[in-house]
């Protein structure tokens, strides 16, 4: 393969000190064989991002393989390390956090663990919450809860303020668990890191329940979000079918993207309409979405619609943009809207039909990991240490066509992730739903 180019990553230096893994590891040294034989994988890395590949083509890029090196930037006895968890709350953090914890302490001999309150805010100046000390003993039962032990928030902080805070507690490295806008934050850090000349890592475990990450193959807690929603969806289609033209509305996350709304109606494929950011969406007229409901009532006399919070923005009168703390768009509600015109349609010709609106977004995301999803947070924790030990720093653990890998952060920032409305996934959505090809 011609590879188009390498996605380096940037390093602090030269590494120092043998691994403490290859100096405790019994069974010779195969742990690192796996990273020995190449350290580089090639991986079409624009063909996880579909409208990518069509703009770039198909090279692969060359990747680095994530895993433990037989030497490393940092003496284990004298790191600090540090976790902040930002943004909104996702399935698995909490793995996530013990993982690192458990892989620095016991894999590498790293004793002082800084838990941050509270997002970035617990690193800004005069920032009233105290640092958690976190510890084996503190964190190995913390995979059974959902959320995050050290709280997380929105909001925008300085970054040289964050900075100083790193440096006056005596912080080597900072794990950053958050999405897009947590990722920025951890590039800003380190280019601030860089401009000062310190030897500080910054690594970023990509989360989101949203999935909007570009190039990696899923985030983390995406897959228990529609573990979630299934059950959800299918109690709403026994609430569809106890009633003459029974119709109910479930709205489910994904601000921009709505792989979680699509995912789950293949998961519980009882879903008739799968309404995405991704998709031009016309409510009234021919070919529009209220008569494509219309034909499904006369048909069946009942409907399950499943609607991503980002869907049909464009339908609402009021069109003044409303943002978080962090600048993020905050949507108005798809689901109440859709409820009333639908109640207005069918009430206008007389047709009865009797309509529920289920929103259990806050309820999916505060859930524990599943099963599957543990063992993910798991491994990119793992992969997550192995890096910043190494030295290396705003980087990125993520995993690109099943291959755990090492990413630069600037690289999974530079667009979102979104369904490509010509790819095979989203025609198994069709498939599956049977809602028309085009409803906008
Ligand atoms: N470009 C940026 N530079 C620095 N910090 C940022 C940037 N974008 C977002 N942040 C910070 O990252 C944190 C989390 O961002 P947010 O968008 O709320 O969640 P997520 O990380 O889940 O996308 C917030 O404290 C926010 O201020
Ligand atoms: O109510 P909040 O905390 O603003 O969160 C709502 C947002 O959180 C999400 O679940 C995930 O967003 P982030 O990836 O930015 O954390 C979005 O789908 C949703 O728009």
């Amino acid at each position: 393969m011609d590879p188009k180019k390498t996605f380096d990553i940037p390093s602090l230096g030269p590494a120092r000190f043998p691994s403490p893994l290859q100096l405790s590891n019994n069974s010779g040294d195969d742990l690192f064989n796996f990273v020995r034989e190449s350290d580089r994988v090639l991986v079409d890395v624009s063909l996880s991002g579909f409208q990518q590949a069509r703009e770039s083509g198909s090279r692969p890029e060359c990747l680095e393989k994530s895993g433990p090196r037989e030497t490393i930037f940092f003496d284990p006895g004298k790191t600090t390390a540090a976790i902040v968890t930002c943004g909104g709350l996702c399935p698995g953090i909490n793995n996530v956090i013990r993982s690192l914890v458990m892989a620095l302490h016991y894999f590498y001999g790293v004793k002082r663990i800084i838990g941050v309150r509270y997002g970035y805010e617990g690193l800004s100046r005069d920032c009233p919450h105290e640092f958690m000390e976190l510890t084996p003993d503190k964190v190995k039962d913390i995979h059974e809860f959902g959320g995050t032990i050290l709280g997380s928030s929105r909001g925008a902080h300085p970054v040289s303020e964050m900075v100083d805070t790193l440096v006056e507690n005596r912080i080597d490295i900072l794990f950053t668990v958050g999405g897009d806008g947590t990722l920025k934050g951890a590039h800003a850090i380190g280019d601030e890191i860089a401009k000062r000349g310190l030897n500080i890592a910054v690594a970023g475990i990509p989360k989101t329940i949203d999935n909007d990450i570009n190039l990696i193959d899923k985030s983390f807690g995406f897959e228990t979000a529609f573990d979630v929603a299934s059950p959800i969806v299918r109690d709403a289609h026994n609430e569809a079918i106890g009633a003459f033209n029974g119709i109910s509305i479930v709205k489910l996350m994904g601000r921009d993207s709505g792989y979680i709304a699509a995912s789950t109606a293949l998961a519980m494929p009882v879903v008739n309409f799968v309404l995405v950011p991704e998709m031009p969406l016309k409510l009234e007229g021919e070919g529009g979405f209220l008569q494509a409901l219309e034909d499904r009532l006369q048909r069946k006399h009942h409907a399950v619609i499943v609607v991503a919070e980002g869907a049909g923005q464009h339908l609402f009168d009021d069109d003044r943009r409303v943002t978080d703390a962090s600048g993020n768009v905050k949507h108005k509600d798809i689901g109440i809207l859709l409820k009333d015109r639908i109640q207005e349609h069918f009430g206008q010709s007389g047709t009865p039909v009797t309509i529920k609106y289920i929103d259990p977004s806050y309820i999916i995301r505060s859930a524990p990991a599943n099963a599957n999803d543990s063992l993910f947070s798991n491994r990119l924790a793992y992969q997550a240490v192995h890096g910043a030990m190494a030295g290396k720093t705003q980087f990125v653990a993520g995993r690109v066509h099943n291959r755990f890998v090492y990413l630069p952060i600037s690289k999974v920032t530079d667009r979102r992730k979104k369904i490509d409305m010509e790819g095979e996934f989203w025609f198994a959505v069709l498939q599956s739903t049977g809602q028309p090809f085009k409803m906008g």
